[in-house]
């Protein structure tokens, strides 16, 4: 099947040109597909993205996106102005107006229906994230892109996020780029890893990059965790609603 979003030889340079900030790193999405960034702070995950969204200059290769191909993006920062009151209603209108039933339905799906007269400024993080996602969704995506979405969220809301992604490709069949540094439940919700250093240190399924020495060598013995909970098997049952105890619920399947 046709990419969605094909990059060769990508080179970018920090402003002033001297030192690379990505070197030589090809990409690509499917339809449908969930793929992660993982790596350190500073390796260019941010920067892949915005390249690929046509939002960086190149200093070699090229991006193609497929014709006519609808991104809904979620921001790693968004600056709030604190002095301009803004609703969560009149924010899902920006850029482009959204009729009210649109707007309802949207927010219901990712899990803060009602809360269209809220000021953003009085959500929670996770609220706010959920938000941001309801607004990507709007305009009925092919592919959403997710920088760092659950920054400041607690375990529990990092797990209901991706949860929540989870649904929504199975839900909108669209495909998902994400740039996180939540290795534990990247695991779980990836069809495949990219492990970024300014250049790709090594890429495939979550089972094939978390074994390899080069992820190893970056994230060290936290990658020994990942590993362990993303080869749990849920081999027992549960009463109903009794939690997990051999692992974590962000590993378990
Ligand atoms: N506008 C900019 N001006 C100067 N340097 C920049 C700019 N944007 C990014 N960089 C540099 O490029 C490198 C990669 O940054 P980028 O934000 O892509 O990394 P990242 O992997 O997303 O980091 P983090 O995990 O900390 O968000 C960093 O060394 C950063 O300082």
């Amino acid at each position: 099947m046709s990419a969605l979003i094909q990059a060769q030889g990508l080179t970018i340079l920090r402003p002033g040109g001297h030192e690379t900030v990505l070197q030589d790193v090809d990409f690509r999405i499917a339809p449908g597909e969930i793929v992660t960034v993982v790596g350190p702070n500073g390796s260019g995950k941010s920067s892949l993205v915005r390249a690929l969204l046509g939002h960086m200059p190149l200093a070699a290769g090229r991006v193609t996106r497929r014709a006519g191909l609808r991104i809904g993006y979620v921001p790693q920062r968004m600056q709030l102005d604190t002095t301009i009151p803004m609703t969560v209603r009149r924010f899902l209108s920006l850029p482009r107006r959204v009729s009210d039933d649109m707007a309802a339905q949207t927010l219901v799906r990712t899990g803060v229906g009602g809360m269209q007269s809220r000021q953003l400024t009085h959500l929670s993080g996770g609220q706010f994230q959920r938000v941001l996602l309801a607004r990507a969704l709007l305009h009925d995506p092919h592919l959403l892109v997710l920088d760092e979405p659950t920054q400041g969220l607690d375990q529990p809301g990092i797990v209901a996020f991706y949860t929540l992604i989870e649904d929504v490709r199975r839900q909108t069949g669209a495909a998902v780029l994400m740039v996180s540094h939540d290795l534990l439940v990247v695991m779980r919700a990836s069809d495949r890893v990219i492990c970024l250093n300014g250049h790709v240190c090594c890429e495939g399924t979550p089972q094939h990059v978390s074994t390899a020495p080069e992820y190893r060598a970056l994230f060290g013995t936290g990658a020994e965790g990942t590993l362990a909970l993303y080869r749990h098997r849920h081999d027992h049952d549960h009463d109903q609603g009794a939690p997990c105890s051999r692992a974590s619920s962000a590993g378990a399947r």
